[in-house]
């Protein structure tokens, strides 16, 4: 099942029978906590998107325009201090924000055109 990480008889997938039982207790710990790090991601996503959907309803309602190249650099060039600080890959920061943020402004384009159609009753 795809939610369910690893099982114990499991252990160490295509590497189990090949290496050390202390290797693949460490391998099988580490998948263990990448499973944590991957459903946590999953669950911030989720948050992330349902906030950038109500942003994208009010700017839908209200004529504002689907991207705010300004509000992306002030993030972007934030983030990638955090970065920084985090000993994460800096350009690699920017690339997966600019990654979310391109699928965010096409969620705010499909809004924008549905709510400038003309409903049933106004196409006479
Ligand atoms: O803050 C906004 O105005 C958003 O629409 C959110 C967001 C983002 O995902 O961070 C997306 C598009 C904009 O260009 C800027 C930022």
């Amino acid at each position: 099942m795809s939610s369910t990480p690893d099982t114990p008889d499991a252990r160490g997938g295509d590497v189990a029978g090949r290496v050390d039982p202390e290797v693949l207790d460490e391998l099988v710990a580490m998948r263990a906590s990448i499973d944590n790090i991957d459903a946590t991601l999953v669950y911030l996503l989720a948050e992330r998107f349902k906030a950038t959907q109500r942003v994208g309803v009010l700017k839908a309602t209200h004529d504002l325009p689907p991207a705010d190249p300004a509000r992306e650099r002030r993030q972007i060039e934030r983030l990638k201090r955090l970065a920084e600080d985090a000993q994460l890959d800096p350009d690699f920061a920017e690339k997966f924000l600019n990654f979310i943020i391109d699928e965010v402004i096409r969620h705010h384009q499909a809004l924008s055109a549905s709510s400038a159609e003309p409903a049933a009753d106004d196409a006479r």
